[in-house]
């Protein structure tokens, strides 16, 4: 699937969230003190408005109650997503209330005017417009809607869409009939369900056996495992098992949606099935660890509707979701931090100038190879007679940031090579540094992601104060897997900044590290 300007359709659940957090455990008959706190969810919509934040373009199309759209549309379209919402004249818009407890979650649903929309309104002009369509459960709880959803699967798929389906509830699927699902969704082409579901859908509580019994009905299966991370299986591939970084869970809520966009987002910049799944773990992890079910709406500007933007910036809901539920480090933000406006010296930039072809090579030339570190068969990579070396070390320096002039307001370099990097790159690009930390070193309230490199497993953090749109330029020294950059790029947007762009000295690309972090600059590669 290519994505070109063709949006990823998603039909189906809008709804007010009513989302309680006890302070301890629930005791009957009597009051509980609680944080609750209301905001707009459903699935489908969490979708498209992770989708949109990770710069797909996305169209939405849901219901709710008379009086609600313009609130719900403007949610969506901070995000980007364009939202085709209409509005029941009878029902109310949809409600769940959501009772977090530690990482379980309970749903009390009222599916409300969201029950009344039939995907049967999508019409052929709005399929033929599309790259890819994402159902959810959600649109199939009741016959009449089944029927109409058993309608357009084929249609999609007649008009060449990709079209994923996931399940949404094990309970819903219980009510309704395994069978009866499954034959509703014949012709999807992914199956997204989470482990209950998967087991709810085959009777099968081991992951590849529920993946074999769906590979009957779908081509493929991606099943979501929570902390266990994903099993991925394709008809006629051996089944893969993607583990899942450690993260601190501040809020569950939407990290199946975050990673349902994940997934799709990945698949519409050309990604196979398996790749999508490692790129989605990462989508997952950053909501994790964020309290609310959608992403931070500052997070990256919409492409066709910036306009409409600012909805929901900051996400007080969230913020005082994060409170109750504990973020890493409780503390203050400050509000003294800098701006890209404010910042001294942006305008006294001196332009950057590539380094000569010459002078990369003798650069190159002195990064040296140091076989069996840090373990044995590591070709480790040593940098540091290039960094010794003046002229090598500024012409790299130079190299790194001449693609991105004008385009960042500071530089994050990760610790500990990419901190040498990145101080030298943003005094030489007049910009501000963040550091990107190993766990537990930074003082303030950070954010923070666990994740896989070559040779062992590491955590980052990041001061979660970065001003919301802040254009970060990404410094690491090598890209191998791709773990520890796609981990600092999640971070970056988790936090409401924007990923400006993210340049390496090295890229050992026999580890593919690109299918995680996209479009890397990389002044070598071997
Ligand atoms: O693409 P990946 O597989 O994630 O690997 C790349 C990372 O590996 C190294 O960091 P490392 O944590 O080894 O250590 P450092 O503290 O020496 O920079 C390197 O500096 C990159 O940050
Ligand atoms: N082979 C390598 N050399 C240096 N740094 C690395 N980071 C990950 N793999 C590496």
């Amino acid at each position: 699937m290519t994505g070109g300007a063709r949006p990823i359709l998603v039909i189906g659940d809008v709804i007010d969230d009513i989302i309680v957090v006890p302070a301890g455990p629930i005791r009957p008959e009597t009051d509980t003190l609680s944080t609750i706190v209301s905001t707009q969810g459903g699935s489908a919509a969490n979708v498209a408005a992770w989708l949109g934040s990770l710069g797909a373009a996305v169209r939405f199309v849901g219901r709710v109650g008379a009086g609600d759209g313009p609130r719900h549309r403007a949610s969506l379209e901070a995000f980007g997503v364009e939202a085709l919402i209409d509005e029941d004249p009878v029902l109310a818009t949809g409600r769940i209330i959501v009772i977090v407890d530690g990482d379980r979650r309970s749903f009390l649903t009222d599916g409300g005017a969201a029950r009344s929309l039939s995907p049967a309104v999508l019409d052929d002009e709005q399929l033929d417009a599309a790259s890819a369509l994402h159902l959810t459960g959600h649109s199939m709880l009741d016959a009449w809607r089944r029927v109409d959803t058993a309608a357009l699967i084929p249609r999609a798929k007649a008009a060449g869409l990709d079209v994923t389906v996931d399940p949404s509830s094990a309970g819903f699927l219980r009510d309704i009939g395994a069978q009866t699902f499954l034959d509703t969704i014949a012709g999807t082409d992914v199956l997204l369900p989470n482990r209950a579901e998967a087991e709810a859908l085959t009777g099968e509580e081991d992951p590849r056996l529920a993946a074999e019994a769906l590979l009957e009905i779908v081509p493929a299966v991606v099943i979501t495992l929570g902390g266990d991370g994903v099993f991925v299986a394709e008809r006629g591939e051996r089944g893969v098992h993607l583990p899942a970084p450690r993260v601190r869970v501040v809020d569950p809520t939407g990290a199946g949606d975050a990673f349902a966009a994940g997934f799709l987002a990945a698949r519409y910049d050309g990604a196979d099935v398996t790749v999508a799944a490692r790129r989605a773990i990462v989508v997952a992890a950053g909501a994790l660890g964020r309290a609310g079910g959608r992403p931070i709406a500052c997070g990256r500007p919409p492409h066709r509707l910036r306009a409409a933007s600012g909805a929901g910036c900051g996400n007080a809901a969230a913020r005082r979701l994060a409170a109750a539920g504990g973020v890493a480090r409780p503390g203050e933000r400050r509000d003294a931090r800098p701006t890209p406006e404010t910042r001294a010296g942006y305008r006294d930039r001196v332009p950057i100038e590539a380094p000569s072809a010459a002078d990369l090579a003798r650069a190159e030339s002195l990064i040296a190879i140091v076989p069996d570190f840090p373990t044995p068969g590591i070709n480790f990579r040593d940098i540091t007679p290039l960094l010794a070396d003046a002229d090598a070390f500024r012409a790299v320096i130079d190299g790194l940031l001449a693609p991105f002039e004008g385009t960042y307001d500071v530089v994050a370099g990760i610790e500990a090579r990419g901190f040498l990097l990145a101080a030298a790159a943003a005094v030489a690009g007049h910009a501000g540094l963040v550091p990107i930390r190993k766990a537990g070193k930074l003082p303030r309230p950070a954010a923070s992601v666990d994740y896989a490199l070559e040779y062992a497993t590491a955590t980052i953090e990041m001061h979660d104060d970065i001003a919301p749109g802040t254009r970060v330029l990404l410094i690491d020294d090598v890209l191998a897997t791709g773990g520890t950059i796609a981990a600092a790029q999640g971070l970056v947007e988790r936090l409401g900044g924007t990923v400006a762009g993210t340049a390496v000295l090295l890229e050992l690309t026999a580890l593919g590290g690109r299918a995680l972090t996209g479009d890397v600059h990389a002044l070598f590669t071997v």
